[in-house]
């Protein structure tokens, strides 16, 4: 599906489903992550965002498909695969009368993790200053950060995380959003991260898959999302299947025909102008034509609400 056929893969799922009771809550869902990305899992509340990470770290087990994580079975390699994975869902476990320093050493001894990695975590996070103060007593903004310096701290390839920027003002979703490009940047990580904003993912992300109703509606490059916004020449006709070939004919790229509408990407006014007589002089006639363009947000509540 994505174009850089090198890249390693390193979460790759097939056909994904598990339901709740009744519920069919992730639909034959295949994820392709590729190594050194910053993948943005966008969709509305409840789209199967949590539950598809629950399935993805064995929190769940699928009732379909298979999971693969770092080429390997997540059921047949279930604690190397974790081993290499640091993940934040809901809220950071955090002892708020510890400070952020002695939340992380205790951790650090759980892992058998040099103690260096203490500090080295700190100054990654931005927490250095505060890193004597009662965890108890920090914003919610330095409390995620603190988690993901605790899911860091055993120096995981893959970093999952499911809306790490929920609830935080805009300089802490800043803060993590700067931390994040800078794991995959400078340290070479892959971070999967959910959200329901995409405006959020926008700013950071490579690549995007959207879920809706359990269902990967889209997955691409950010790139390929944003392509799909390009302007677009709309002509509304009667015969449209004729009037497509026509144009391409004529040399023109046909980027999607329905019933009685062409879609051609937009060059300029002129080329709208040429498009129109060519039509009108071969018999068609033309009941609307013009510029239009999706703006990603709007994008992304069509491709939400369309299924
Ligand atoms: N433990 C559960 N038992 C029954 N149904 C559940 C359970 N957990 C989630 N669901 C249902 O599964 C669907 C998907 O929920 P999920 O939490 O995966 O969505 P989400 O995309 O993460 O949403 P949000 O952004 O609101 O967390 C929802 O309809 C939810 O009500």
């Amino acid at each position: 599906m994505f174009r850089s056929k090198t890249k390693r893969m390193v979460i790759n799922t097939d056909q994904l489903s598990f339901h709740f009771g009744s519920q069919q809550v992730v639909k034959s869902v295949s994820l392709q992550v590729p190594e050194g990305s910053i993948y943005g899992f966008l969709g509305p509340n409840g789209a199967g965002k949590t539950t598809t990470i629950k399935l993805l770290l064995n929190l769940l087990h699928a009732d379909n498909g298979t999971i693969k994580l770092f080429d390997k079975d997540i059921l047949t390699h279930r604690i190397e695969i974790l081993s290499q994975i640091g993940s934040l869902i809901e809220q950071p476990a955090i002892y708020s009368h510890l400070s952020g320093r002695e939340n992380l050493r205790n951790r650090a001894l759980l892992l058998q993790v040099p103690a260096a990695r203490v500090d080295e975590m700190l100054e990654l996070v931005r927490l250095k200053q505060a890193a004597n103060k009662k965890a108890g007593q920090y914003s919610l903004g330095m409390k995620q950060r603190l988690g993901i310096a605790l899911a860091l701290l055993s120096d995981p390839k893959l970093i999952i995380l499911d809306e790490p920027t929920n609830g935080l003002d805009p300089n802490g979703i800043i803060e993590i959003r700067q931390l994040l490009m800078r794991l995959v940047q400078e340290q070479g990580k892959t971070v999967f991260v959910s959200s329901h904003l995409l405006a959020e993912i926008e700013r950071m992300a490579t690549h995007v898959g959207i879920i809706n109703h359990g269902q990967l509606v889209f997955q691409g490059t950010i790139e390929d999302l944003q392509g799909l916004s390009k302007p677009l020449v709309h002509i509304e006709l009667s015969d449209s299947a004729d009037a497509a070939n026509l144009l391409t004919r004529s040399g023109f790229t046909i980027n999607d025909v329905q019933e009685g509408n062409i879609f051609v990407p937009y060059t300029s006014k002129e080329e709208t102008g040429r498009i129109n007589a060519l039509l009108n002089q071969n018999g068609h006639v033309v009941y609307a034509i013009g510029k239009v363009q999706k703006d990603l947000e709007n994008l992304f509540l069509s491709i939400t609400q369309n299924t």
